[in-house]
């Protein structure tokens, strides 16, 4: 049994527990259900944004508590004065230490979009994305079918959001990639077997990923070179938690890295 097993087994159990409390008619009263989303794989096509992806992330079962104390607002609102592109907020309170309201509020005080960072297996967690004011989903291959993929991505698609479809390898990719359902590809650096994490997994898969998708890389990016690295093979997003969140400002940590960005980036245009 892997960490995955065990923290999808609980969200079941979660998402039916949520589901009898506020149910689907509920959520759609959410303020957010009309509002026209906005596009995470725009965001970081854009030259001009660094396509740091940055996250909102308290504790994790590879690292436990992370930050504890960091406020959402202050932090989220930091990352993209910093130059972030877009934000991803950790929803799961067990593993996670995270809530539905703190995307809400990020959703309060940000105009960028925000990937809610959750682990989906029902219809039920993508209407309440929306109804949280996100912009985009995540969708894990290592626990998903083809079909469910398929499936709640297309359900993704008609409320207007983007889904970030996660791979670990080629089999995943193979087994789950879909253009009606899916709009980027990121690939997860960590393995969630040992928790070990090597760079070398988004090396390896940037050109299994057709042109069409946008290829985000996660997990374990601590460096400006590492990001200069895996954009020289085609990525163009960089989904970044623990660097940042490990400082107690973890909003100066992303400032700090986008500004590491930016000289490498004049150096090489002289
Ligand atoms: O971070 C974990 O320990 C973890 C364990 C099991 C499933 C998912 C996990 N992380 C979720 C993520 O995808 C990361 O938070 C995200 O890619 C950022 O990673 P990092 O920059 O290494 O914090």
């Amino acid at each position: 049994m892997t960490i995955l097993d065990t923290i999808i087994a609980h969200k079941r159990q979660e998402v039916a527990t949520r589901q009898s409390l506020v149910p689907v008619k509920l959520l759609e009263k959410s303020l957010y259900m009309p509002a026209q989303p906005l596009s995470l794989r725009r965001y970081l096509l854009r030259d001009d944004l660094s396509g740091i992806i940055a996250e909102f992330k308290r504790k994790s079962p590879s690292k436990g508590i992370i930050n504890a104390h960091a406020p959402v607002e202050r932090t989220t609102l930091g990352y993209m004065q910093a130059g972030a592109s877009a934000l991803s907020v950790l929803t799961d309170t067990e593993f996670f230490g995270g809530k539905n309201e703190d995307l809400t509020t990020a959703r309060r005080f940000n105009f960028c979009p925000i990937l809610r960072k959750d682990f989906v297996v029902d219809e039920y967690q993508v209407i309440e994305a929306k109804s949280l004011g996100a912009d985009a989903v995540l969708l894990i291959a290592a626990v998903l079918s083809g079909e469910e993929v398929l499936r709640l991505g297309r359900l993704a698609k008609s409320l207007g959001l983007e889904v970030l479809l996660e791979i670990h390898n080629a089999e995943e990719l193979d087994k789950t990639l879909h253009p009606d359902a899916v709009s980027l590809v990121g690939v997860n650096n960590r393995n969630l077997h040992d928790f070990s994490v090597s760079l070398d997994t988004s090396g390896e898969l940037a050109q299994r990923i057709p042109d069409e998708y946008v290829k985000v890389t996660e997990s374990g990016l601590s460096t400006a070179a590492d990001i200069e690295a895996l954009r020289a093979v085609g990525y163009r997003g960089f989904l970044m938690g623990e660097t940042f969140m490990r400082h107690s400002r973890p909003e100066k940590a992303c400032a700090a890295l986008v500004q590491q960005l930016r000289a490498t980036e004049a150096v090489t245009l002289l």
